[in-house]
């Protein structure tokens, strides 16, 4: 389960962005909504550990996730959540399985090879193993960024726009595997958008 509770960011000069409490339960499937700078990345940050909101807390499982250490906190994150950015940023000096051992040894979570090859097969990758970045196509990173995101059997999946570049075809494709690939791994699944598309997928909204 994550919650935030009464958090709120100030930026410099002045700009102050409150956002309403929000739970989400395990395995529950939501839409973060809201025009363009009403604070979605500034939140999606916020619940991936990654910005410390200027008041308020963000619980992930019981744990206030900014009283933990900066160490303790990285490994934390990579235990906890999966993000899927908007352009894969994979490691190119490595393959496709190494790009997803790497995120299991940084998150300190034991290397499984047999799992690995098996989400890789899930997505349609069995055969992309041992290839490196530069060699795929933009949907087979797309993939490939999902994969490493839920190498770590996480309890929250996150995705800032990944339907923003896509045709329709490609975007409901992208949306279908996300979905089910947060269910079929017991993750609760996070989407960042402003593309109405999303909309009809998913019916959980928090809006901005
Ligand atoms: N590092 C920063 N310093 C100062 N202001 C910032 C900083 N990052 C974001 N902001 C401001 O905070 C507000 C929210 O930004 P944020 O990127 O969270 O919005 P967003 O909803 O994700 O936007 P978009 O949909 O365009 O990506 C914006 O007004 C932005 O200008």
């Amino acid at each position: 389960m994550i919650k935030i509770e009464k958090v709120q960011h100030n930026y410099p000069k002045g700009l102050s962005l409150k956002f309403p409490d929000w739970e989400i339960g395990d395995m529950e499937q939501w839409l973060l909504l809201g025009a363009s700078g009403s604070g979605k990345s500034t939140l999606l940050n916020h619940i991936s550990g990654l910005l410390k909101p200027s008041k308020g807390k963000v619980f992930i499982e019981q744990t206030d996730i900014y009283s933990l250490g900066n160490k303790k906190m990285d490994r934390f994150r990579g235990q906890h959540i999966g993000i899927v950015f908007q352009r894969p940023h994979l490691i190119r000096s490595l393959s496709v399985l190494e790009n997803l051992e790497i995120a299991a040894s940084m998150a300190g979570v034991a290397v499984d090879k047999e799992r690995n090859l098996a989400l890789l097969a899930e997505l349609g990758l069995e055969t992309k193993a041992n290839i490196y970045p530069d060699q795929l196509s933009q949907g087979q990173l797309q993939r490939v960024s999902v994969a490493r995101a839920l190498v770590n059997k996480p309890d929250l999946l996150i995705a800032d726009e990944p339907t923003s570049s896509l045709d329709d075809d490609n975007a409901e494709r992208v949306l279908k595997m996300l979905s089910s690939q947060a269910s079929n791994h017991g993750a609760a699944l996070i989407i960042a958008t402003h593309d109405n598309r999303v909309r009809s997928h998913i019916s959980k909204t928090y809006t901005l």
